[in-house]
């Protein structure tokens, strides 16, 4: 019979020893990693989430993390009892809303992951849209369309944004030192109004205007899956847009796959959607042949 310990310390051996192509291949670039709401939720998965962002830095990636907070930003609110509701996915957002928006994302949420970072041995920095310019934004405008009548309407969705230029300036020095940029999705525009503006459409922006090798999103499940629920390993830019139409995707994933495929449009040679649940999942994918999610490329 064989030996269980020696097994065990021999598939680690090649875990470990399966990595090394792909630390040498990556060593160098730049990966942005979408931190969503609800992956943070669990304490345990949340320090290992800051333990593999440590270890890709110390093998030389630069990872750049853009956070999300949804489930956050509604408990808050209904501590403060502010009503909140969502148009496609998207939060309504008034003047008392984005004021809470901003202490929940840039405040308690940025510190939490800047320090859970800090904890494992790295040297995290929180950042938001506002600081160094990174992120302007201008109100968002939504159209929609009535399904009987085909009358179009402009919803106004009050001080949600989107990304109107990324000034990469402080990210760029940040690559050359030790230090990992941790980003709440908060812009701003010429007037000085706040914005909220979905972590997802935040991350991409961030990933295409630095072309960035990989984009990943950690969501709530394994990655796209197909009609019969089976994970899609890898999705075209043309299949992308397929399951959009089709309907094999839908609800939150819809504008999630549309984002990587402006993503990769802009010059992000991949992005993946995989599960945050999964311990090490962004290790898994990065570092073992085949992955663990979905990896919409330009095919
Ligand atoms: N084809 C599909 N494959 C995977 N998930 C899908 C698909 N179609 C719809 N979904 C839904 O999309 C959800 C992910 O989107 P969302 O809830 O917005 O994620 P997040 O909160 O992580 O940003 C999944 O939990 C799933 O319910
Ligand atoms: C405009 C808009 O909807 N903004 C989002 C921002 C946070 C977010 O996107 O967080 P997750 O990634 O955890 O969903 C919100 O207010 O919930």
């Amino acid at each position: 019979m064989s030996n269980p310990t020696r097994d065990e310390w021999l598939t680690k051996a090649r875990t470990l020893s399966e990595a090394l192509p792909y630390m040498r291949r990556y060593a160098g670039s730049t990966f942005v990693i979408k931190y969503g709401g609800h992956a943070m939720g669990d304490a345990a998965l949340a320090e290992l989430f800051a333990r593999d962002i440590v270890l890709l830095k110390q093998v030389g990636i630069n990872p750049v993390v853009v956070h999300g907070g949804g489930p956050q930003i509604g408990q808050m609110l209904d501590r403060l009892k502010i009503q909140s509701s969502f148009i496609d996915g998207l939060r309504v957002t008034d003047k008392a809303t984005v004021e809470v928006v901003e202490m929940v994302l840039a405040g308690s949420i940025n510190k939490q992951i800047v320090a859970a970072i800090n904890s494992a041995g790295g040297r995290a920095v929180g950042l938001s849209g506002k600081d160094s310019n990174l992120i302007t934004a201008r109100r968002l405008e939504r159209v929609q369309r009535d399904p009987d009548s085909h009358i179009e309407k402009v919803l106004d969705l009050g001080f949600v944004g989107e990304p109107h230029k990324v000034n990469p300036e402080i990210l760029n020095a940040l690559a050359k030192s030790d230090i990992i940029p941790v980003i709440a999705p908060v812009g701003f525009d010429d007037k000085g109004d706040t914005y909220n503006i979905n972590a997802d459409t935040a991350a991409g922006a961030v990933a295409a205007e630095l072309k960035a090798a990989r984009f990943f999103l950690l969501t709530d499940v394994a990655g796209v899956l197909d009609k019969n629920k089976t994970l899609i390993d890898n999705m075209t830019l043309e299949s992308a847009r397929e399951a959009i139409a089709d309907g094999t995707a839908q609800g939150g994933m819809i504008p999630k796959i549309e984002t990587c495929i402006d993503a990769v449009e802009k010059g992000v040679e991949a992005a993946v959607i995989l599960d945050g649940r999964v311990p090490h999942a962004l290790l898994l994918e990065i570092f073992t042949e085949g992955g663990v999610g979905t990896l919409i490329g330009r095919g």
